[in-house]
């Protein structure tokens, strides 16, 4: 059987906690099968010497990673992949910084990760990049002779090709993509605009059943959308601590409804429009006075770029004066933290809580929407408030859909999604666990490395592409 090496920037030990859903997935998708896991070890080197690679087992797991320096951290972590791809990617082209010097940066360490990974490779390996930070190292290793099948999943949202023909060396980058055998999005709407933008761009010619003719090569092109460990974090919610944690939030908000929104402290995720939101909604409907508490839990993020301080501070004023305007001496509307809180605790939080709100101004995925229908009491479920611009969306109609930069909306939603009687509820609930067991972690791993698969037997011989 092939091993899998899985590469993305970020790695984690599979056995410990992680914030961030790419972690955490590839985490339970490695402790299933084996393999080994290559990617930045998320410090930053010392001296001047080329870093030394560092490999530990973890489990079935072997994690191979390498530290980076300061220049090559802030031109290829910072600065091109979280100031330029990552905005971009969400649709905020007015948050981007197009420095030039970047891009090199960049291209670096993509090669250097080519460099390091290369001798690690046996002969029947399959390889599966991840995210917008490793684009052209299918390229980059195909340069180096590497000859092993080679997929990439894209986890965050793939803007129209008018958007992301805004990025100087655009050309370059969806090259890099089709140098890979097989490429999954997140969403039907990312592979669309993938489609769209190789055949206004690049010429491509369709070859049937998801595969495209592009820079003489044929690949293949798909959506998977991510999904989670359903059974483990069913089980999770059993466990002692979630347990406890439900007990203990049960108990301190017997007198209240529980909202509850858990997200990394990140522009994409809609958090000031959100408070907003809220404050509509006690505004609005003063009954949610005194009964509707929301813990809000932001989780801090790559604070060395610049627009994530200030989404800090807007969150942090909105949820001031919300307190401030609303609150009473024995009730507080918004609980806020901006603070990372272990995985293990979350299912107790999730179950304790009537309404999630994930709103979203742009998502890959969101895997605490599905986190939250997961750890729900059947008999008693709460409802999720998703954004319809989530890529969760597109699986998880039956939750209540919303537009996150339509206050009034919103606010309406959540009135409603306080007061669904319990039928309702139950109903939307089990449709909704129904399609996260079937779409689940293993789904999404199989079915695309199923594809991958068939890619090697269809395409020897196929060109490698040269960036
Ligand atoms: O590694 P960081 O810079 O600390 O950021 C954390 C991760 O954020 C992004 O997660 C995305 O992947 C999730 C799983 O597929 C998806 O549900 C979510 O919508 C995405 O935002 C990023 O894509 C990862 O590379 C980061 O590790
Ligand atoms: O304080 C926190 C915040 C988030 N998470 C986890 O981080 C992941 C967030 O993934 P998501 O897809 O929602 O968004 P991302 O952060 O990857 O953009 C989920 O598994 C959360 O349970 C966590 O463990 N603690």
């Amino acid at each position: 059987m092939s091993r899998l090496v899985v590469v993305s920037n970020r790695v984690a030990d599979p056995r410990k906690t992680a914030a961030g859903g790419l972690a955490v997935a590839l985490g339970e998708v490695l402790n299933n099968s084996g393999g080994l896991w290559f990617g930045w070890s998320g410090k930053l080197a010392e001296g001047d010497a080329e870093p030394q690679l560092n490999v530990q087992q973890a489990g079935p797991v072997t994690l191979a990673t390498v530290d980076l320096d300061r220049e090559d951290y802030e031109a290829y972590y910072v600065g091109y992949s979280n100031g330029v791809l990552w905005p971009v990617f969400h649709y905020r082209l007015d948050l981007a910084d197009f420095d030039a010097g970047y891009i090199e940066g960049y291209r670096r360490v993509n090669q250097m990760f080519a460099r390091r990974l290369l001798p690690m490779l046996q002969p029947d390996d399959v390889i599966w990049v991840h995210d917008y930070h490793l684009i052209p190292l299918a390229a980059e290793l195909r340069a180096l002779g590497c000859t092993q099948r080679i997929g990439y999943f894209l986890h965050i949202p793939l803007p129209p090709p008018l958007i992301l023909a805004a990025i100087p060396g655009h050309d370059w980058l969806v090259k890099g993509l089709c140098s890979y055998d097989v490429v999954g999005f997140q969403s039907e709407a990312d592979h669309e605009h993938f489609c769209d933008y190789i055949q206004a761009e690049a010429k491509a010619q369709p070859a049937g059943e998801g595969r495209w003719r592009v820079f003489n090569r044929t690949i293949h092109a798909g959506a998977y959308p991510i999904g989670i460990d359903v059974q483990e974090f069913r089980g999770v919610t059993e466990a002692p601590e979630a347990a406890e944690m439900y007990e203990r939030m049960k108990r301190e908000y017997s007198r209240r409804k529980l909202l509850v929104g858990v997200d990394r402290l990140d522009y994409s995720k809609g958090l000031p429009q959100r408070m907003r939101a809220f404050r509509e909604l006690l505004r609005r409907y003063p009954e949610t006075r005194q009964s509707a508490t929301l813990i809000q839990i932001a989780s801090p993020s790559r604070e060395d770029v610049s627009a994530y301080t200030d989404i800090l501070h807007e969150l942090e004023s909105l949820c001031g004066s919300i307190n401030g305007n609303y609150g009473e001496l024995d009730w507080m509307p918004v609980r806020y933290m901006h603070r990372t809180v272990a995985r293990a605790r979350l299912p107790g939080l999730y179950r304790a809580s009537r309404v999630a709100l994930v709103t979203p101004l742009r998502d890959g995925m969101n895997l605490v929407a599905k986190e939250f229908i997961a750890a729900q009491d059947p008999e008693d479920p709460g409802v999720l408030v998703l954004s319809r611009f989530a890529g969760a969306a597109e699986q998880l109609k039956e939750a209540l859909l919303v537009n996150p930069y339509d206050t009034e909306g919103t606010a309406a939603a959540i009135h409603l999604a306080l007061q669904m009687p319990l039928e309702e509820r139950r109903e939307r609930h089990q449709s909704l666990l129904a399609t996260l067991t079937r779409y689940d972690v293993h789904w999404w791993c199989d079915s695309f490395l199923q594809t991958l698969g068939q890619a090697e037997a269809e395409e020897t011989g196929t060109p490698w592409l040269r960036l």
